[in-house]
């Protein structure tokens, strides 16, 4: 399924490669919001949620139209969103980079680009659109490519948060030099959520690295959950898209990381 997803990413990025050059790209990106920190952002006190406009997805399909990004944006701020993730991927997920666009001109929280990057021109877009972080899936990536892009990253402002499935994905990512690390519960191959991912894993990623638990939160008993096992973020896309009220949702979930009685910590 990854390969197939980041066949049709080549394609479209090739289009839209034709049709904006990089130096235009760059332009655009000095003209951004200075970027903020994704590790400030992600790992401070209790758990961090990340909030994610996803219309569609593979395993789903369909969600959720949404017809209004930024309206879900504010939403996922006011309910206390430590991040917003904005799928632009359009094929699988109906999303775009004018998604991306209408969010930051709704909300100053930090935003993630969460795509299928497997270029440096895909990181300009980001940084051009006003994203502070940008998803980078070490399945996806020989290594030399992994360490390129996360140090293009970083240089133009950018913070990889860099997804991890397996210990040995975890190594590549460390070594690679990611800050912060996220164990997506979704296997990409087969796309099955399994829970117990983070935890059979997180062991593995060093202290210093700011830990994300990605997929298949349901609502607080998830958060806290992956809070025991050492999460410091989790990213949360489905249970929000189709829930009658986001902003409520959102703010249980900020309610339960800030608990005082979670056992957390890097
Ligand atoms: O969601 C999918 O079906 C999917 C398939 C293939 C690659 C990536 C996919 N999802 C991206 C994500 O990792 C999730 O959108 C994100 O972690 C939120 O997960 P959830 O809360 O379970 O929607």
């Amino acid at each position: 399924m990854l390969d197939e997803i980041i066949a049709g990413v080549r394609e479209d990025l090739a289009e839209r490669q034709a049709q904006v050059s990089l130096d235009e790209l760059k332009e655009l990106a000095a003209k951004a919001p200075e970027a903020k920190d994704g590790v400030a952002a992600l790992g401070g006190e209790g758990v961090s949620v990340i909030c994610e406009v996803k219309r569609s997805s593979p395993s789903k399909g369909a969600l959720a139209a949404i017809a209004d990004p930024a309206a879900l944006a504010r939403d996922y701020a006011a309910g206390g969103a430590a991040a917003i993730s904005v799928l632009t991927e359009q094929r699988r997920f109906g999303g775009s980079l004018a998604d991306l666009k209408a969010v930051r001109a709704a909300v100053d929280t930090p935003i993630l680009r969460k795509d299928f990057i497997v270029t440096s021109y895909q990181l300009w877009e980001a940084r051009a659109y006003g994203a502070d972080l940008a998803l980078l899936i070490v399945a996806a990536l020989d290594q030399e490519a992994l360490v390129s892009l996360i140090e293009r990253a970083e240089s133009i402002g950018l913070t990889p948060l860099v997804e991890v499935h397996d210990e040995e994905e975890i190594a590549r990512a460390v070594d690679a030099g990611a800050r912060i690390i996220g164990v997506n519960a979704r296997n990409l191959k087969t796309l099955e959520v399994d829970r117990d991912t983070f935890a059979n894993v997180a062991h593995a990623i060093p202290s210093h690295i700011v830990k994300v638990a990605e997929s298949g939160v349901r609502g607080p008993h998830d958060l806290i959950a992956y809070a025991n096992e050492g999460a410091d973020a989790v990213l949360v896309g489905e249970s929000l898209v189709t829930g009658k009220d986001p902003k409520a949702a959102v703010a249980d979930l900020v309610a339960a990381g800030a608990h005082p009685a979670l056992r957390h910590g890097r």
